[in-house]
């Protein structure tokens, strides 16, 4: 395949990047560095964030051929999803909106039925969803149904760095679920991010793993590298991997001394 036709397609959205990154926890004068290290088409913001007044709002610091993806940040239930999804589209940040529900304030998980109703509802209203789940497929299912545009799984707890921790479940989601599959919160390095394309995941998004390293642009274009080479390999298709024993990468004949 010619890499330059290899669209990430989010309903009625193109994109050519598969990095989708997080401005939660940057200051507003790194956004801009980091969107252009990281080549990312997609950044998402707390439309919380996007509602402050004077010159810390952050809509001015995002590059402008950069595609908003509003999340609904705060809320803990689908009523106030749906509110905030509604406000986002009024302040002009388009008809994309990553759906965030949750009320645990320990670990941050999602409250997927709730999401599944806010999905339901917000289709219906003509947006572009994106749910961001615990991995489960009968829940990705149920978004599916309800009109969803891509399902966003956690690889770990948001803000923990810790990795694929939900790895088998995310596979399982990417070989069932007829739908983009962008891995979401806990990726804390590069190679985590890559691993993620390599499966199959249709992109990642990060934002703690970037935000909390020693040089922010710097980060944001490792994980850009990252992720391009594990979109690479998994449309090369991976070598296999043998059960037991060893396979010669050389001849093992016509030695000199034979
Ligand atoms: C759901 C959520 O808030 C995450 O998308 C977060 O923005 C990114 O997670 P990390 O900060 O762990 O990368």
């Amino acid at each position: 395949m010619n890499n330059k036709n290899d669209k990430l397609i989010i309903g009625k959205h193109e994109f050519n990047s598969r990095f989708i990154l997080g401005s939660g926890k940057y200051s507003v004068d790194l956004i801009n560095a980091a969107a252009n290290n990281a080549g990312a088409e997609i950044v998402t913001l707390a439309v919380r964030r996007a509602n402050s007044n004077g010159n810390n709002n952050i809509i001015e610091h995002i590059p402008d051929n950069v595609t908003l993806l509003p999340n609904t940040s705060g809320a803990r239930n689908a009523e106030e999803a749906v509110r905030i999804a509604r406000l986002a589209r009024e302040l002009g940040c388009g008809d994309m909106i990553k759906i965030e529900i949750m009320h645990d304030s320990k670990y941050l998980l999602p409250d997927n039925y709730e999401t599944i109703k806010a999905t339901e509802i917000l289709t219906k209203e003509g947006f572009t969803v994106l749910p961001y789940m615990y991995p489960d497929l009968n829940v990705a299912r149920d978004l599916v149904k309800a009109g969803a545009a891509a399902i966003m799984p956690l690889g770990a707890p948001i803000g923990s760095n810790k990795g694929l921790c939900t790895k088998d479940f995310i596979k399982i989601l990417i070989s069932e679920i007829d739908l983009p599959i962008i891995v979401d919160a806990g990726i804390g390095c590069p190679s985590q991010a890559c691993e993620a394309m390599e499966m199959g995941a249709s992109a990642v998004m990060a934002n703690t793993a970037i935000a909390t390293s020693g040089d922010i642009p710097m980060m944001a274009e490792a994980f850009k590298k990252a992720i391009e080479a594990g979109r690479l390999a998994y449309l090369s298709g991976l070598g296999r991997v043998l059960d037991k024993g060893a396979s010669a990468s050389s001849p093992l004949t016509g030695f000199i001394a034979d």
